[in-house]
Parts: C-alpha cells; structure tokens; sequence
C-alpha cells in the first residue's frame, strides 16, 4: 500500500524554484531512501512532506496524499504527530532524558505519570539506549555522546507513535559503530514504519532501502528498487552517479 501519493510536487522558496514536478509513491512500512548531490533538494523534499517547509520559508504547489487524503486538510498538530522528522545533527532539547522523551506526548495530552513513565521506557528500548540511560533518567540529553544524542532523537521522534519517520542524513555526524547501531535499529522499525531517509552514503542506501529516488538539480530521476537502481540503473545520470562520477 502506498502510504504517500506525491504528484507533480514543485517547492520553491520564494521565486526561487527548488523541487520540479516531482511525482513518487511511497510504500507503507519500507525503507525508502534519497540520494542525490548535494544541494539537489533532498531536505527540501523532506520538509515538504510534514508541512515544515513553511516555516522554513518555503512553498510548494501539487498534491500530497497522505493515507489517501490532501495533507493539507489534516490539522499540522497531526501531521507532525503521524510525519515525524529526525535531523542531520543530534538535536536534543537542552533538558533532561525524561522530559525530552515525555515533551511531546504531554503536548498531546497524556498527564498520567504511569503511561508517561511506559512511553520513556519503551521508546528508550527501541532506540537502543535503556541500558546506558535508564539508572538516570533526570540527566541532561547534553551530556550523551553524539550517538547517544541521535538515538534519543529517534526515540523522541517514536514517543507520539508517527506512521511515518523521516530521516536527513542522520548518521553523518556518526562513527561507524553508531551508524552501524542505528542501521539495524531503522531495519528493525520498518516492521511497524514507514521510513525515508536522506543519505549521502551509497553503501547505506544499498544496506538499508527497499526503494531509492536519485534527485539531480530538483529533478526526480530515477525510483524503484533498490536492488534494482544499483545493480541495473535505467538512466544514464543515475548509472554516472552511482559510480561517482558526479556528487
Ligand atoms: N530556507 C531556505 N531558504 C532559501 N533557500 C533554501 C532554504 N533551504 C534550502 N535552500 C536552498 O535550496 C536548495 C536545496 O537545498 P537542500 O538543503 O534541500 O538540498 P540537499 O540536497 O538536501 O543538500 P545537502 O545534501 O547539501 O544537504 C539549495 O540551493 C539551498 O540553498
């Protein structure tokens, strides 16, 4: 099932046009990534996707269909609540574990302590880190390492269960040991969602994906599968591109 229907999407901020009619599907519960030169507009097309772009200045015309409806008829609460969006550098809020993991879902109404206290340990189970963190919960999230910092990201990201996680670039900060921990953990999660990940590493894309867009200059040029577009590219620009010749 695709879970986002995009058609003819054109996102530009102010007379600058950035993104050009760009149609793709996205399948429920796979692992899409993007590749794509940098500067191309991978986190532009990212942003679009939960509606950040207009905060970022941006706008865009064409249609996004989530789960079969014009996202722009959900309320933006929600969609931030079912599109949840992890960034490139591990940014979390400058407050203790606890609180960056029960921030959100006090947003979206939940006060009982017990269900709180059940989301925390949960999510911190998910993104690999109870372990290391559950003996003190009222730490600072500043004082994690870097990779630490980015799993706690993605367990904050999990606490409001989205349908859909969005990833840029979120292991380019990271060592290979970190990548290596979130790599399985993203594998591990496409069981329950949808993910799409920026990512500059083709090596990643190739381990992780079940599908891969190529963007070249706001152009979508390619999309299938993964297997597929590495091992037998349609276009010659995704073909130079995958052997390095430009990026
Ligand atoms: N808020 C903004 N206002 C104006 N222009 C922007 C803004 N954000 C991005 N851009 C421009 O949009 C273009 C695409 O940027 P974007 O960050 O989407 O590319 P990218 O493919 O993700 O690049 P990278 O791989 O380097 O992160 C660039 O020319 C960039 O300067």
């Amino acid at each position: 099932m695709d879970i986002l229907k995009i058609k003819d999407l054109s996102v530009g901020y102010g007379d600058k046009k950035i993104l050009k009619d760009l149609s793709i599907n996205i399948k429920k519960n796979k692992i899409t990534s993007i590749i794509g030169p940098s500067g191309c507009g991978k986190s532009t097309f990212l942003t679009t996707l939960n509606l950040m772009i207009e905060e970022n200045g941006g706008n865009f015309t064409g249609e996004i269909l989530f789960e079969d409806k014009n996202i722009l008829s959900y309320r933006k609460d929600d969609i931030r609540k079912k599109i949840g969006i992890v960034f490139q550098k591990p940014a979390p809020f400058p407050f203790s574990i606890y609180k960056n993991l029960t921030y959100a879902p006090r947003y979206y109404g939940i006060k009982d302590k017990k269900e709180l206290d059940s989301i925390v340990d949960k999510t911190l189970k998910m993104a690999g880190l109870f372990h290391e963190t559950h003996e003190d919960l009222n730490m600072s999230a500043m004082k994690l390492s870097g990779g630490q910092q980015q799993r706690l990201c993605i367990a904050r990201a999990l606490t409001v269960d989205p349908e859909i996680l969005l990833l840029d670039e979120p292991c380019s900060a990271l060592d290979i040991k970190n990548t290596a921990n979130i790599e399985e953990m993203l594998l591990n999660f496409s069981k329950d969602y949808t993910i799409i990940i920026v990512t500059h590493n083709l090596s990643q894309a190739k381990r992780i994906s079940d599908y891969t867009a190529f963007m070249l200059d706001g152009e979508l040029v390619e999309f299938g599968e993964t297997k597929e577009m590495f091992n037998n590219p349609k276009d010659k620009r995704t073909k130079e591109y995958i052997e390095g010749i430009y990026g």
